[in-house]
């Protein structure tokens, strides 16, 4: 079926989320960052001496010139360090610029193009300083998202820790029982983002087991059937991929999904990917990683400890990888990446399975268009096919793809804001790959 494509989500619908973000939320978040960049000031001179607390201050004066530049809807400008993508964004810019016929603004270009280049722009202060240009400014609310979890992630451990014992010997009806229950924890473990809620704090502090029976319905696609086909008749590779979300609770669920994969076999490798840099408030990076893995293994909570330990081993003897691309935060949607970072989707093509989490990921995924929702999910892939891949995502943006003729008409009546708060699910699977 050849659909025409549609136009990207932006804030020249003044009725859509998009501009809702850009002029409400976004703000809110250049605030914070500021804020958090002042209270630093004590801290950072006494580590790194006077020099430094310039840094910060060159830091807040260009998030607050960038917070004036979206409220007045300036032109997006080049960006101007040296950053290894920098080259590929002046390039997008460019690209972006000739398609619309003149400089893109906040109010007017797609949306995914602006959002994501607010974070590039604030990585920019931040990667022209000379002390300072490893600072992340959401750090501290993504490890306050982590503790806050800790009683829901030891019990989610606990949990896992009881079916790993009884793994080996589990039946193949159970083990897709116990990946059913951890593809569902994972999916539900995205609504725990900081970026939704302008970066409010936002933590899991129920146990997700009791919430997963009472969730399911909320679930508006749900092809683990399709996904449990896939890792059942592809014997060959090996390899599973998980693109990572969040820091906090969702990355715990997601390092449970890991195990499971691996302590049933579906795979001998679990690569993860995160991001090269501070992302969309709470996006997994290098150091968000590490920390989470050492904070599980000094927690003084038996199953945090005990999976803290394993996992550490599974990085160890590399049949766990994490790795960060450039890739995942260029503005570039999922169909480019065939062009533009060739090396990752020939690697993605000897995965068994992609798992793809969260929002941003699906809008990547769908380009940001403005699909009709009954539009099958391949169709909105546009030739996005390295593996078979899988979305587990909770709906925090108004775009959707796959529904059954009649299904947002029903959802509208239970829930007006089913599109935007988190309440509702997709776990969407497209078996389809260019091998
Ligand atoms: O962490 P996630 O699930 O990608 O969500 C990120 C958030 O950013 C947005 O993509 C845009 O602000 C929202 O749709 C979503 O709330
Ligand atoms: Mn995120």
């Amino acid at each position: 079926m050849q659909e025409n494509i549609p136009e990207p989500l932006s804030a020249k619908n003044k009725s859509s989320f998009a501009y809702f973000t850009i002029r409400d939320r976004l703000p809110v978040i250049l605030s914070k960052v500021a804020d958090t960049v002042y209270r630093k000031k004590t801290f950072v001179k006494d580590i790194h001496g006077e020099d430094a607390t310039e840094e910060l201050k060159f830091i807040a004066g260009c998030i607050s010139k960038l917070r004036n530049e979206l409220q007045t809807n300036k032109p997006l400008v080049p960006l101007k360090d040296n950053g290894p993508d920098t080259e590929v964004w002046n390039l997008s810019l460019a690209e972006l610029t000739q398609r619309e016929g003149g400089e893109p603004k906040w109010f007017v270009s797609p949306w995914l193009y602006v959002e994501c280049y607010m974070y590039r722009r604030i990585q920019e202060a931040i990667a022209q300083c000379t002390i300072l240009h490893n600072l992340d400014p959401f750090e501290e609310q993504k490890k306050k998202a982590f503790t806050d979890s800790e009683e829901a992630t030891e019990v989610l451990l606990h949990y896992l820790r009881q079916i790993s014992e009884k793994a080996a010997s589990a039946s193949d009806d159970d083990k897709e029982e116990y990946l059913r229950e951890f593809l569902q924890i994972a999916l539900w473990g995205n609504r725990c983002d900081l970026s939704i809620s302008a970066s409010q704090e936002n933590s899991q502090t129920e146990s997700i087991l009791d919430q997963l029976h009472h969730l399911e319905p909320n679930i508006l696609v749900n092809d683990t059937k399709q996904v449990l086909n896939c890792l059942r008749s592809n014997v060959k590779d090996r390899a599973i991929d998980i693109v990572l979300d969040n820091a906090g609770f969702e990355l715990v669920t997601d390092l449970c999904l890991a195990e499971v994969l691996l302590m049933c076999g579906w795979a001998d490798c679990i690569r993860m990917h995160g991001k090269a840099m501070p992302w969309f408030v709470s996006d997994v990076t290098s150091s968000d990683f590490e920390w989470t893995l050492d904070s599980l293994f000094k927690s003084s909570r038996p199953s945090m400890a005990y999976f803290g330990e394993l996992w550490r081993q599974r990085l160890e003897k590399k049949s766990w990888m994490f790795t960060v691309e450039d890739f995942w935060t260029i503005p570039y949607d999922f169909a480019k990446m065939k062009t533009s970072s060739s090396s990752l989707y020939e690697r993605f093509k000897d995965s068994k399975i992609v798992f793809f989490k969260g929002d941003l990921n699906y809008r990547k995924l769908l380009g940001d268009l403005d699909w009709n929702p009954t539009t099958p999910f391949e169709v909105t892939l546009r030739g996005f096919h390295p593996a078979p891949l899988c979305a587990l995502r909770t709906c925090k943006a108004d775009l959707i793809a796959g529904l059954a003729a009649g299904q947002k008409e029903t959802v509208e009546k239970y829930d007006k804001n089913w599109m935007l708060n988190g309440n509702w699910a997709v776990i969407s699977f497209c078996g389809k790959s260019n091998q």
